[in-house]
Formats: C-alpha cells, structure tokens, sequence
C-alpha cells in the first residue's frame, strides 16, 4: 500500500511546487497591474475582467475537474492577487453567517476586510460615506420577491450596481440541542419564516413565530436560549454551534435569492452583461407599451419587470426592469435613449457581468 502511494505523492509534491511557483508569478504581475493602475488612479476590482477570467477557466477546462470547482478556486487565487494591490473593504447585511455574507465571499473571494451591517439602509450609508469600497444587499428572492427597501434605495443612491451574485438558499431547522424538547417559539427573518411557511404549518402549527432582524441573529438567540429554534442556512449553525434538527425545510427547493453589489464603481462591458433600470410611466395611456417598445425595437431582451408603489399615495409606480447586455453595447444605448425619451423618470441602476450561476 505505502510502496504505491509514496511515488504518487511524490508527483503530487513535484506539481505543488510547480503551482506555488506559477501562483507566486501570477502575484508578481499582479502587484505591477497595481502600480499601473496606482498611477492612473484606475479602480483596483474590475468585476469584467474577473468574470472573464472564470468564464475563460470553464471554457478551457479539459477535467477532471469540475468547472464550479475550478472557478472557486480561481476566485480565491483572483482574491489574493487583488490584495496585493490594495484590500477592498465590503459591507454587507450582517451579522456574520448570513446569506449576504456568502454572496460577498462568492463575489470578491475571501482576501477583502468585511464590515457586517445591521441594516440595508447601513450598507447603503457605508459605501456611500466611502468607509467600504463595495456594499452586498438582497434584491430579489424566488419564493418571495423583491426586497422592497433595497429597491427603494437604489432610486436616489449616487452608487451604481457593478455586480450580481446568485445563491442557492437553504434553510434548516436549528436548535442548541438539535432536537425540539422545550422550544416555545421558531425565529428567523420574516422573509425565511414566509418561505418555509408550508412546512411549519404542516410539521410545528402550534409553535409561535416571531420574525427577527435576520437569520443569523436568530441561530445566534438560540445559541444563548435554548427555548428558541432559529431557521437559518447551515453556514449560521455552524458558527453558532447549533445541531440541525431538520435540513432543507424551504417549500421550494429551487429557492434563490439575487443580490446587489453596490459602490462607485461602473462595470465595464464583460461580453455577457446585464443593465438594470429603474423607470416611471408617464400617466397617458399605452405609456409602458411605449417604454417596452424601445426595447423590442432594438432586439434587447428584458430580463425582469418589477413594479413598486411610488408612495405618492396616487397609485404610481416605479417599474425596475433588467435587460440583456450593457450601457455601451449598441442595442442597449440606442434603446435606452429612446426609452428615456419617453419616460417620467429614469435611472440607469448599473450594467454588470451575468453572475455565474
Ligand atoms: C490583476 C488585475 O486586478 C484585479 C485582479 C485580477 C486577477 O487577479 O486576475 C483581475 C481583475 C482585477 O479585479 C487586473 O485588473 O488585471
């Protein structure tokens, strides 16, 4: 047995110092990309390029790696050579253990400094006042919707949407003691508690609910209150050293939730793009037959159309829409411009790369 496997890790150790090396010149390159850009005063994180990077690496990958597990790996080789310019900070809707902190980790890589906020309204400030770089907020969720007050920030912020990130979002039921004995009250975010709704009704129906400022923060009241179980993703239980008395309890199973990366940053074009836009409708008839018209004009294709109460109390809306491609591809400029012709309001939010999965 040890015969056999003493020349493989010997090949193994000969490729490691092979890739300790490349990695080490890849850093060295990177540290000069970081003088250039020093001197030009250039943004440091360039979410095009990266994205190019890890759409190349699955592109080229001849296996047996897996592509996903490539790209994790690229992301973090990717952070790493990023810090060495400079080290981006963050901010997210905390505490540690949400799901916006992995949608950060899943966008910049681990080597970044992370400011956990409690609200969105906080990550909003932060990275406006310039105390983060980037700011990470939910937007959209499968089972659920929008998040209203991500989207009410994002119609007056001066930040722009620079990146997307999708995840796939699980929720288990945790306690202290992974099992139920003495558990009086279920908390989570009001958002987890209506996606697992089904499943509580079918399995606790008598045990009251109470929403939470998240999910996080409920894993981390039952860590301290053993009368409490907390929804969470597994991520949370284990941070707060919860057992898991059921796994997977979401009513959908293709649960997703969308978030924002947010900061002064605008994204360049990356060859597979995606804009957002916040619009009002003139109040005449056939006005969003209009607006939407532009769009199949110029064969750009919509991606999402949203509406939310202006709060004018007079029954208007604001429409988010997502459209295929970027500001500065042709298409979506000339559909643009004739769009916002005939808008009562208009605002591009951001053009960013199409998140990878
Ligand atoms: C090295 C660069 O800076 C950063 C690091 C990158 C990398 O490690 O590949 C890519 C884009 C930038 O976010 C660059 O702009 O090329």
């Amino acid at each position: 047995m040890n015969d056999k496997l003493t020349p493989l890790r010997e090949q193994i150790d000969a490729i490691d110092a092979q890739i300790l090396d490349l990695l080490n010149q890849r850093a060295k390159v990177a540290q000069q990309v970081g003088h250039v850009k020093a001197e030009t005063n250039a943004p440091v994180f360039r979410p095009e390029r990266e994205a190019q990077v890890l759409r190349g690496v699955a592109e080229r990958n001849p296996g047996p790696m897996g592509d996903t597990e490539l790209q994790t790996i690229w992301r973090e080789i990717m952070s790493a050579c990023r810090s060495l310019e400079k080290r981006v900070t963050i901010a997210f809707l905390g505490p540690a253990g949400t799901y916006t902190e992995q949608a950060a980790y899943q966008q910049f890589g681990t080597a970044v400094d992370v400011l956990p906020c409690s609200s969105i309204d906080e990550v909003f400030r932060a990275t406006e006042a310039g105390t983060a770089e980037f700011g990470v907020v939910p937007v959209e969720n499968s089972t659920e919707g929008a998040i209203g007050r991500t989207l009410d920030l994002l119609l007056h912020t001066s930040l722009s949407i620079s990146g997307e990130v999708s995840l796939a979002v699980r929720h288990s039921l945790l306690t202290g003691t992974g099992n139920m004995d003495g558990v009086t009250a279920i908390c989570a975010h009001a958002q987890a508690l209506a996606q697992c709704q089904i499943w509580l009704n079918n399995n606790y129906p008598d045990i009251e609910r109470r929403a939470v400022s998240s999910n996080a923060e409920a894993a981390r009241m039952a860590r301290d209150d053993h009368s409490i179980a907390a929804i969470a993703g597994e991520r949370a239980g284990v941070r707060y050293g919860l057992g898991t008395v059921k796994a997977n309890i979401q009513d959908d199973p293709h649960n997703r939730t969308r978030f924002a990366v947010i900061g002064q940053l605008k994204a360049g074009p990356s060859g597979q793009d995606r804009t957002s836009l916040a619009l009002a409708a003139p109040h005449k008839a056939g006005s969003i037959y209009r607006l939407l018209g532009s769009l199949a004009r110029h064969n750009v294709s919509m991606t999402r159309f949203e509406s939310r109460p202006a709060r004018t109390g007079t029954w208007e809306y604001y429409f988010y829409v997502d459209v295929e491609g970027h500001v500065q591809d042709e298409g979506v400029a000339k559909a643009l411009e004739e769009l916002q012709g005939n808008a009562a309001f208009f605002k591009v939010l951001g053009s960013y790369p199409v998140s990878l999965t």
